[in-house]
Formats: structure tokens, sequence, C-alpha cells
């Protein structure tokens, strides 16, 4: 099996696992009722899709086909090693940040009934560890995928996801929790502890 097949093989187990390790939290958060939803609009929807496209379908055409083969170069041992780590720590944090929140999870922005804020271990450095699992993930991909579009194509289509929704889910969090929150923004960062 040549590097860059590995790589590909590597990336799509990354991606399934995810997959398959986030149903019985969905199964989970999707018994727990819905308090508030105001934030689950057109908006939402189409940041969740430029992050689908970036971490799934671009990448997905990309190693089923070699499309955009001008954009391709020649992996190397070190970058797919790297890329393997990488997306196994991502997967580890989804595991735990799942964990713990819980039935207080969702796709979308929302609060659910009897919502409690969450602010310890994983969450307790950082505020959006989940946040930082997917840029993990977008880091691994382009590590795995030797492609200059589809490569970098998650931690785009992610990012742009993350800076247009962290602002207003910040906004409705301190809005559900009040002083709560404000004190617990104070001590903690968005997504790397220590610096942002
Ligand atoms: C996709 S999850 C992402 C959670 C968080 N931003 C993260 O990166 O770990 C989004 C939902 O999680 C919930 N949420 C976010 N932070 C939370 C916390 N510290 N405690 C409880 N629920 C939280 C919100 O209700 C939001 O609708």
């Amino acid at each position: 099996m040549s590097l860059l097949t590995f790589a590909k093989i590597a990336w799509a187990v990354g991606v399934v696992s995810w997959y398959v390790l986030r149903i019985p939290f969905e199964r989970k958060a999707k018994r727990q009722r819905v308090a508030d939803a105001r934030h689950r609009n057109l908006r939402e929807m189409i940041l969740l899709s430029i992050s689908t496209l970036g971490l799934g379908i671009i990448p997905a055409i990309y190693a089923a086909t070699g499309f955009p083969r001008f954009a391709s170069y020649p992996p190397t041992v070190l970058q797919v090693v790297a890329g393997v780590v990488v997306f196994a720590g991502s997967l580890l944090l989804f595991w735990r940040t799942h964990r713990q929140l819980g039935k207080y999870w969702s796709v979308t922005l929302e609060i659910k009934d009897k919502h409690e804020l969450i602010t310890s271990g994983v969450y307790q450095k950082v505020r959006h560890p989940m946040y930082s699992a997917f840029f993990l993930w977008g880091l691994a991909q382009a590590l795995l995928l030797p492609n200059f579009i589809a490569g970098p194509a998650g931690l785009i289509g992610f990012g742009i996801l993350f800076f247009f929704r962290v602002g207003r889910e910040e906004q409705m969090m301190r809005e559900a929790f009040g002083a709560e929150y404000d004190a617990y923004a104070r001590r903690t960062r968005r997504v790397i502890p220590g610096i942002y």
C-alpha cells in the first residue's frame, strides 16, 4: 500500500470513528426537551453546511478521485504520522467533551430544559473544547491529505463556522446563565488553554 493510500484511509477511519462515536450522545441529547431554540436559524444551517463542505465533502471527493489533481503533492512519512496522532487526539477530546456535555449537547445553538453550565474537566480551562477538537481534526486533515485545496479545506470551513458562531453562542450562554457565565468567561480562554 502506498503512503498516500494509507494517509487517505487514515483520514476516512478518523471521520467514520467521529461519526460512530457521536451516535449514542446524539440519541441522548435528542431526548432532552429544548427550552430556547431562537438561535437555531438559516444562518446556523448555512454555517454548518460550509463546515461540512470543508471537513467532509471536499476531502471525500479528493480521497475518492484525486480531484483537484493539480493541487496535489507527495506526502512525507513524518507528515502522515503527525496526522494520525493529531486525529487520535481530536477523537479523544471529542469523546471527553461529549461525555461531559451529555444531554446539554446540540449540533446547533440551543438551551435545553433545566440546562446546567459545565465548567469542570475539559471545560475547566477553555469554554469551547469541542471546537478545539474540530480544529485538531482540521489540522489532521491538512496533514493527512497532501493537496493544497482538500487539505486546508477543513480548517477553513470549520474556521468560518467558528468565527461567525462563537460570539453568538457566548451571548446565548450569557443570557441563560448571567453572572455565572461572566465569571466562567473571565477565568477561561476560548479554544487554546492560556492563549486564545
Ligand atoms: C456544539 S455544542 C459545543 C459546545 C462548546 N462550544 C464546545 O466547544 O465544547 C453547542 C451547545 O453546547 C451548549 N454548551 C456550550 N457550552 C456549554 C457549557 N459550558 N455547559 C453546558 N452547555 C454548553 C450550548 O447549549 C450549545 O448549544
